[in-house]
């Protein structure tokens, strides 16, 4: 089973100076644990987080353009993110999907350029609540997968993330986040054959250290993906804790 994955996606909150502050506080609190554990943070507290972050500590970004450079303003690309020290992008957020009109070729296009430059995309996919009453989210999350997958390689992180438990306090129980993962696992298997075995699943929406590990302790869920209890340390240090 491949390790844990507890990626903490800071969304837009943090200047470079508080993201410093964040990472002088984790390092003085943050024990070993058994998860790896990566920041997702806004890109341009990137370099800071860099120079602070306890060792061990992976960094990642939110986003990243689809394209390798040129001239396309305000864009950051995968080589910029990498030369910051970088290991994870998220690609295809809900929040990416829905306010910025990422279509699955957008998500699977900037998936490749993150490969392409040597970073690991943790692709997002999810149903939103109309789905969810009608009882058709594997269906929809296996489709939105397979568009945000096409032409990606293994060295991928899929993130299932009902849009409905995004932020509201509502999560998944642990069977409804295990019935994803499970459908998530035998669509990799069908399209990546035994390198599927390796590719961690993470269930994000509403996980904090009282839920992380019932949602985790589930077979083919292999970390989450945490947006709220990311932003202060101690939240972080309960749910790294919690996965002992
Ligand atoms: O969107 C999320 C992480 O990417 C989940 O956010 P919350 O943990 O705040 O529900």
């Amino acid at each position: 089973m491949p390790q844990n994955l507890l990626a903490l996606n800071w969304k837009m909150n943090k200047t470079p100076a508080e993201a410093r502050a964040w990472a002088e506080e984790l390092r003085e609190k943050l024990e070993p644990g058994e998860a790896e554990l990566a920041v997702m943070a806004p890109s341009i507290t990137l370099p800071s987080l860099a120079a602070h972050l306890p060792p061990g500590v992976a960094l990642g970004a939110q986003d990243v353009s689809k394209h390798e450079s040129g001239a396309y303003t305000g864009e950051i690309s995968a080589a910029m993110l990498v030369d910051v020290g970088a290991k994870y992008v998220v690609v295809g957020h809900s929040e990416r999907r829905e306010y910025h009109g990422e279509t699955d070729a957008d998500v699977a296009a900037k998936a490749k350029q993150a490969q392409a430059n040597g970073l690991i995309p943790i692709v997002c996919v999810g149903e939103g609540l109309d789905v969810r009453e009608k009882g058709e989210q594997v269906a929809y999350t296996l489709k939105q997968l397979e568009g945000s997958l096409s032409g990606v390689g293994p060295d991928v992180v899929v993130a299932y993330e009902p849009v409905w438990a995004i932020g509201t306090g509502k999560t998944a129980t642990a069977d409804d986040a295990e019935e994803l993962a499970a459908a998530i696992r035998d669509a990799l298997t069908e399209r990546y054959g035994s390198d599927a075995d390796g590719i961690r699943i993470l269930y994000g929406g509403s996980v904090k250290a009282d839920n992380i590990a019932s949602i985790c302790g589930q077979p083919n869920v292999n970390g989450a993906l945490v947006g709220g209890a990311s932003l202060k340390v101690p939240d972080v240090v309960g749910m790294n804790d919690a996965l002992k």
